[in-house]
């Protein structure tokens, strides 16, 4: 089976668009969000004119903040001292990577944790280690969760979950939603002896990576259900380019019991959950 994020993100966001009419009725709550962009990172911009679209498809209020490349560091921190003083502004995200002048820890530190709709802040990532309610989760682990579930349904308890990558956008924040729902999880990275022998466990393998095609058909346990994060831009045979995932796709597919493709499978989600978490920031703070 191939998993659809393409399709669960249009639900979700049908969902979404429901409920903020429900919140402009009831609460008269606009939630708004605003991306600030630095440089002209071409990937970036694609994704950021794509945020600020869908947000304003499901009928919130969205703003784009384009700062130049040689942007300081002091500048981006007014900017979002501005934005964390702005009632009309429910959500804040700072597009990632930033230029490598700009400390990254800083800046993520500096968004008011009530509107850090990226779920990257300490305070919201040491909510989600601690399982506490109200904490805003980063996107794409929760859109990895939502794709799981289309295949294995709501109860993910005492399954063995492997996730290859341990970053703080992707691997730690997935690993422990993971063990929210009850599964058993290993976590391992560029250093883990036996990598393909633990992969073979899974029976949820997760792999954010970052290397295309890194993992083979026989690391995959058969009827195992597959999450694939990575995002790769690579040349095919042709020398044109072409967008791969951390899995060998076409030899994964056939052995695995559910598997997501890229493009189209947890990359829409991320965008989805991005809108959802807006929402959610909103309502806390209404
Ligand atoms: N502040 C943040 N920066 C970055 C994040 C993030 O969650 N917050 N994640 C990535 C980029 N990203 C969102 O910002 C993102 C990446 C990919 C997609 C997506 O839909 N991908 C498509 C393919 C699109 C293409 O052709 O390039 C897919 O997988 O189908 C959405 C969002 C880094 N920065």
């Amino acid at each position: 089976m191939i998993i659809d994020g393409k399709q669960a993100a249009v639900d979700l966001r049908k969902a979404l668009a429901i409920e903020v009419a429900q919140l402009k009725k009831d609460k008269n709550i606009t939630p708004g969000l605003t991306v600030v962009l630095v440089g002209e990172d071409p990937a970036s911009q694609i994704y950021v004119r794509n945020k600020v679209k869908q947000t304003r498809e499901v009928g919130m209020i969205s703003s784009e903040i384009k700062l130049p490349i040689d942007t300081t560091q002091a500048q981006l921190l007014e900017q979002l001292e501005q934005l964390n003083n702005d009632n009309s502004v429910h959500g804040i995200l700072v597009q990632l990577p930033l230029p490598k002048h700009i400390d990254e820890s800083v800046i993520i530190a500096a968004i008011a944790p009530h509107k850090d709709v990226d779920g990257f802040h300490a305070l919201n990532s040491g909510r989600l280690l601690n399982g506490e309610k109200g904490a805003l989760v980063p996107c794409t682990p929760q859109g990895c969760i939502i794709l799981a579930k289309k295949h294995l349904g709501e109860d993910l308890s005492g399954l063995h979950a492997v996730v290859i990558g341990r970053s703080n956008i992707v691997g730690k924040p997935v690993a422990l939603l993971l063990l929210q729902e009850h599964c058993t999880v290993t976590i391992t990275h560029s250093r883990t002896k036996n990598l393909a022998e633990i992969c073979r466990q899974a029976d949820i393998l997760i792999a954010a990576v970052g290397r295309p095609n890194f993992v083979k058909a026989s690391w995959v346990k058969k009827g195992a259900t597959v999450i694939d994060v990575g995002i790769n831009r690579i040349e095919d045979e042709n020398g044109k380019a072409k967008l791969v995932g951390d899995v060998d796709f076409t030899a994964v597919e056939k052995i695995c019991g559910a598997i997501t493709p890229v493009p189209g499978g947890v990359g829409p989600m991320t965008i989805a959950c991005l809108l959802k978490n807006t929402v959610e920031a909103a309502r806390a703070n209404a």
